[in-house]
Order: structure tokens, then C-alpha cells, then sequence
């Protein structure tokens, strides 16, 4: 927990309210250092002036996705202003856009001559905080497509608004990438999927929409797209036929299904009677991403492609066994596992694409 003291300093306790020491000396918190400066922008609840310079608690990327998230959203130009930068600075145009889940950052690894771009270097670009997303963007040469790759996204859990989240796809499309390959890992809700088994995505349940919450909430700019943009077929069906006919071509047709994601606002797994609701309501997959993303490139008529990775089974009865609960390191294991299958997968689609155009 962060807090003030009265001398305007951060102290931070942990969940029993113990308080930590203040000389930067080790820490609990993994990478969180006492160093990091953090300018209060208007803290008036904690009596901070404003650019007062503060220590803080929270690592400097999470620091500076603190900033982030409190900019106002991006217009237009500010995303043209990026799309540029990389389309200048890597002197590529993209016509392939991927979006590596938790995990799967080797998916840009296998880009030739690639460019890569530190996110923490691109003007007004968000940071990664989530270990499995290194926070770089790739764009090269893959199968004989240019393809742009983020090698890390964001997460609505991390602070960023969903608009935030799916900004990059925005940018993309700008760059002029045509196709979105969105890709995560995900529990299987469905009793059919294993471990390991990937799910192309057909449909989507959005469960941050039923809250109320959309990354085309606000204005809306028609350079982009319609105010009220329709959402059903927004899986491409050719490019889930043809990754159907690859995964029989891989051997691995027995562990790839065709199913339904949702995505839930995270970071807590789900609960038993959460995952029971989302099998009710014919969800075989769920996560923390990737809705918001293909929303945002429906909006702008991206064609997309999106699978899920299933790094774990949920529980949907009640049980003591601690098997039944997720943990990010299992998730990170598996994709680490099947990020070969999911590489191949992938880089035969693009060829195919490639060979059809
Ligand atoms: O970015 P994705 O959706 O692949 O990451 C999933 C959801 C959480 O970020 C994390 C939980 O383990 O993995
Ligand atoms: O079980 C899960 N729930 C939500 N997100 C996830 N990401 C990987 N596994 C899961």
C-alpha cells in the first residue's frame, strides 16, 4: 500500500500495514526501488504541491504508466505523429500486425531484419509492467510479409484505460497494416481443452462492455471508423479455415479448437462461480486481453486473426486441490513450452496470406 507521511514523503506498508524503511536499502518488492523520482502532477487529496518532487515506492516503468494513464486520450494526430515515427525510423510499411501474449514474445523473434523499437523510446507511447511482455516493437520481414510485432501489450489491470490499451492497433492501422494477429494466453473453461492446446478465437464475450467500459468510449473520430460499428464476424473466417488446415498440416488438429474468449478485467483469476457463469454463458476460454484490441480493430476495418494459448485449466466446481489455481508463472511455462507450435502457426498463416495477394 503507498501512502503520505507528513513530510509529503511516499511510505508504503504491506497488506498487514507494517510500514517499510525509507533508505532504499532491499525491499520485498521485487524491482520496486526508493530512488525513483515521481513529479505529483495535482495531488490535492494528499496536500501535495503540484511538481513537487517525490520519492516513491513504485518501479520507474510503473511510474511512468502512472503518468500515462493520467494523459488524455489520443487524438488522431498524436497517433499519426507514431505511426510515422516508426514508419520513418524503420523505413518499413507493415501490412501484418501482432500483438504477443503473456509469454509469446518469441512470435517477433522469428522477424528477419527486424527494427526494433523500445516502448519507453516511441513519443507517447505507454509502458509494459507485466514480466512476458518485454515492451518492444518489431517491425521486419516474416515470411515475405513486413509485419509489425509488439513484443508486449497492455493490460486494463495495469492502470491504462481500455482506449489506452488497444492505441496500438490504432497506430498500426496507420502504418497501414491491414491484418491484426492478436494473441494471448488463456485458462480453458471449456472441459474439452488441455493444456497447451490452442484456440482459434471465433467470437468474443465482453465482459468489460457488459460493465460499461469500451475502448471507443468518448468521442468518436470517423477517420477511424463508425460511431456504431457492428461486431459480428469480426474473426475472419477464411484465415480461421486456413489455420485449421495448418494445424492439420502441423499434426496438431487433435489440440486446436475453434471457441469463444472473454475477457474479464484481471489481475485476479476468476473465481469458481465467475468461471461457472462464463461456461453458462458458452465461453471456452477466458483471459485479460485481446477483446478491447479486436474492438478497436474492427472499428477501423482491420481483418483479424486471434487465438489463445490454453496455459491452464479452470476449476468450475469447488475442490481443495491447489491444482485448481491459476498462477502466472504456470502461464509463462506453458507458453514457453508451445511457442514453437504457436511461431509456426503464425509465420504458415502469414505465408499463405502473402501467397493469396
Ligand atoms: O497478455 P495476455 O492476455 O496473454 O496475458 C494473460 C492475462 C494476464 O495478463 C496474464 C495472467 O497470467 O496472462
Ligand atoms: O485462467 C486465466 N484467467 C485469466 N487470464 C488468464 N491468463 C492465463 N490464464 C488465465
Amino acid at each position: 500500500m503507498t501512502g503520505y507521511n507528513s513530510n509529503g514523503d511516499v511510505a508504503t506498508s504491506n497488506a498487514n500495514g507494517h510500514q517499510n524503511g525509507h533508505n532504499g536499502s532491499s525491499n520485498n518488492n521485487g524491482n520496486r526501488q526508493l530512488t525513483a523520482d515521481y513529479t505529483a502532477q495535482e495531488n490535492h487529496t494528499n496536500n501535495i504541491n503540484s511538481q513537487e518532487k517525490i520519492q516513491c515506492y513504485l518501479s520507474t516503468e510503473e511510474l511512468r504508466a502512472l503518468r500515462v494513464m493520467n494523459e488524455d486520450t489520443y487524438p488522431y494526430e498524436v497517433i499519426q505523429e507514431i505511426a510515422d515515427f516508426i514508419v520513418k525510423g524503420s523505413n518499413m510499411r507493415p501490412k501484418i500486425g501482432i500483438i504477443c501474449g503473456s509469454g509469446l514474445g518469441s512470435l517477433a523473434d522469428i522477424i528477419q531484419d527486424a527494427k526494433v523499437f523500445e516502448y519507453e523510446k516511441i513519443p507517447n507511447f505507454p509502458v509494459s509492467t507485466v514480466e512476458g511482455h518485454a515492451g518492444k516493437l518489431v517491425v521486419g520481414n516474416l515470411e515475405g510479409a513486413v509485419v509489425m510485432a509488439m513484443q508486449g501489450r497492455f493490460h486494463f489491470y495495469e492502470g491504462y484505460p481500455l482506449a489506452k490499451c488497444s492505441m496500438p492497433v490504432r497506430v498500426m492501422k496507420l502504418c497501414g497494416v491491414e491484418y491484426l494477429f492478436a494473441t494471448n494466453a488463456a485458462g480453458g473453461i471449456n472441459p474439452k481443452y488441455s493444456v497447451g492446446d490452442i484456440m482459434l478465437m471465433h467470437d468474443h464475450v465482453n465482459m468489460l462492455g457488459f460493465a460499461g467500459n469500451s475502448p471507443l468510449q468518448g468521442p468518436n473520430d470517423p477517420r477511424f471508423g463508425p460511431r456504431f460499428p457492428a461486431l459480428v464476424n469480426s474473426y475472419n473466417k477464411e484465415l480461421i479455415n486456413k489455420a485449421l488446415e495448418i494445424g492439420k498440416q502441423m499434426g496438431i488438429e487433435a489440440n486446436m479448437h475453434v471457441g469463444v474468449y472473454s475477457c474479464l478485467g484481471g489481475p485476479t483469476y476468476e473465481t469458481i462461480a465467475e468461471l461457472k457463469a462464463l461456461r453458462m454463458m458458452g465461453v471456452d476460454a477466458v483471459g485479460m486481453s485481446t477483446v478491447h484490441e479486436v474492438i478497436t480493430a474492427r472499428h477501423c476495418d482491420m481483418k483479424v486473426f486471434a487465438f489463445s494459448l490454453i496455459t491452464n485449466k479452470c476449476a468450475t466446481e469447488y475442490s481443495d486441490k491447489k491444482d485448481d489455481e491459476a498462477n502466472h508463472d504456470e502461464v509463462m511455462a506453458v507458453a514457453k513450452n508451445r511457442q514453437k507450435a504457436c511461431c509456426e502457426l503464425v509465420a504458415r498463416l502469414i505465408r499463405q496470406i502473402q501467397a493469396s495477394s
